[in-house]
């Protein structure tokens, strides 16, 4: 497993950075309807804002500032996972994310907790979004909205919503799925078995697709899979980390605060609201019922049953890997995870089909569908390669990611150091999977049992399958040893070991369907 950066924690002092910006063109009339962008109405903090202002910046030629570090707890955080001395490469990632308007996201700002992490997921989102690819720009992004929407998650529908619009894309389609064409319509089935129970999606699914008039070609159809993927899987990450109740962009004004630089004049700062996201007290009314009912185990507990784990040298038969894997998934379906869904918002209704369409449990699906063992299809000798072929090297991409985040690690764990967390790390990922029924066979599933306590998997779960029953009191209330930076991260493995999950069951269909 690969080690952090290491070196002497130095603080860099951030610096205004100057980005040169060609001007965009100008704004839609679409987008200033929607946004009900008003001339005179002093700097709106939304996506369309910002693009507005940049708008404005760019052809009065001002420069942008571009950078942003923020989140309480960062500086400290940072710190002790001995991570300042890249505080530069932060800098530049967020120097590339930055809306020209002084502000990034709050995805962006949470994921540069984890700068290796945030480069490898930046660079494959642009290359899905913007990057050469068989679907035209509105298209990706209205897949966007109809993926994050299975989990209305109106945090990332709001910046695709307005990312379409900027990309000439049709206003009226943003009433909801009644309006689009019939062909992005068709994908609404794949994208709600995938959001829920992949196992399901089967060839047929794809030739639905790819027959008939107006029917899609292969290589769109593996567009849309990885934007649906990426879309359900980001959602969970969203919910798990707060992000959805808490503000959508950063100002650096705010970084600054953080970073103990010179406070910005009063008068400019009372000017510049944060848009903070509306909550509508929809999640205030719903009982949590995460808090565990034993206590929690603490670290030092943790740390001595990983050593004694991977110290441990026991002959475990195949079969008794299997029943582990079992016992443990049927003990998951049993997780009482308490909340309700929360009631569909009347904003996002439009973007979604069959809502009672939803998660169960893998071990009460019913029909017999068989256990995903790894070793028949594993991503590395399967998909990988076939995803590669047939959009352009989108597997490389995802390769990459994917092995970042399996390998991230500061060797820390809730204030201590030199600390080996392999074995808790592959106990997350695996037990997300678990839940999709996928099978690592030469896993033993009995580590899951000890390294994560019931309410750690009742998290998991609920951020994995059932994420917009989440509010950031969720994530405070599990974890409690860990540094923020380290819920942050158990988020990032959540997101990629879903969206691996879901990746493999798409990418197994679309095998069965070519060969
Ligand atoms: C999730 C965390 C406990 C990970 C840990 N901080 C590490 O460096 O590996």
């Amino acid at each position: 497993m690969s080690v952090s950066v290491g070196g002497p924690a130095r603080v860099r002092r951030a610096t205004r950075c100057v980005t040169a910006q060609p001007p965009p063109r100008a704004p839609p009339a679409e987008l200033l309807a929607v946004t009900g962008y008003i001339r005179g109405i002093p700097r709106p903090r939304t996506a369309a804002g910002c693009f507005l202002e940049a708008w404005g910046s760019a052809t009065r030629r001002q420069p942008a500032v571009a950078w942003s570090l923020s989140g309480p707890g960062y500086r400290r955080d940072a710190m002790f996972q001995q991570q300042l001395p890249v505080e530069a490469q932060i800098e530049s990632l967020f120097i590339d994310s930055c809306l020209p308007s002084n502000c990034v996201d709050a995805v962006t700002n949470t994921m540069g907790y984890h700068p290796k992490y945030l480069e490898s997921y930046r660079t494959t989102q642009n290359f899905i979004l913007r990057g050469d690819g068989p679907l035209p720009l509105d298209y990706r992004h209205y897949i966007a909205i109809m993926a994050a929407a299975r989990h209305q998650c109106s945090y990332l529908i709001d910046m695709q919503k307005q990312e379409f619009l900027l990309q000439g894309g049709n206003q009226m389609w943003l009433r909801g799925l009644n309006h689009i064409p019939q062909k992005l319509h068709d994908l609404y089935e794949i994208n709600k078995i995938l959001a829920h129970r992949p196992w399901l999606l089967n060839k047929s699914h794809i030739e639905k697709l790819t027959k008939g008039q107006d029917s899609w070609s292969l290589a769109e159809v593996v567009h849309a899979l990885v934007l649906l993927v990426h879309f359900h899987a980001l959602a969970s990450f969203v919910f798990g980390s707060g992000i959805n109740d808490e503000q959508k962009y950063y100002e650096c004004d705010d970084a600054r605060e953080v970073l103990h630089l010179a406070p910005p004049p009063r008068s400019t700062k009372a000017q510049q609201p944060v848009q903070k996201l509306e909550n509508k007290g929809y999640k205030e009314e719903i009982p949590i019922a995460l808090s565990p009912t034993e206590p929690e185990v603490g670290v030092d507990m943790l740390m001595e049953r990983m050593k004694t784990l991977s110290e441990r040298s026991e002959e475990v038969s195949a079969e008794e890997y299997r029943k582990r894997f079992e016992h443990v998934e049927s003990q998951s379906a049993e997780l009482p995870l308490g909340q309700r869904t929360p009631p569909i918002k009347p904003d996002i209704s439009h973007f979604i089909e069959d809502p009672k369409f939803t998660y169960v449990d893998f071990a009460h699906r019913g029909v017999q569908v068989p256990t995903f063992r790894v070793q028949d299809c594993s991503w590395e000798d399967h998909g990988f390669s076939l995803l590669n072929g047939l959009y352009n090297d989108v597997g490389i991409l995802l390769d990459d990611k994917f092995k970042t985040t399996a390998s991230l690690t500061y060797n820390t764990m809730g204030g201590r150091r030199d600390v080996d967390t392999t074995v808790f790390r592959r106990a997350i990922w695996n037990y997300c999977q678990c839940m999709y029924g996928i099978r690592h066979d030469d896993y033993d599933y009995g580590e899951v049992n000890q390294l994560v306590e019931r309410s750690l998997k009742a998290f998991i779960k609920t951020a994995c399958c059932f994420p917009e029953r989440l509010t950031k009191r969720d994530c405070d209330k599990v974890m409690k040893e860990f540094l923020h930076s380290e819920k942050i991260h158990v988020n990032l493995m959540i997101l990629e070991a879903r969206m691996q999950a879901e990746l493999m069951y798409a990418l197994r269909a679309l095998m069965h369907y070519t060969t």
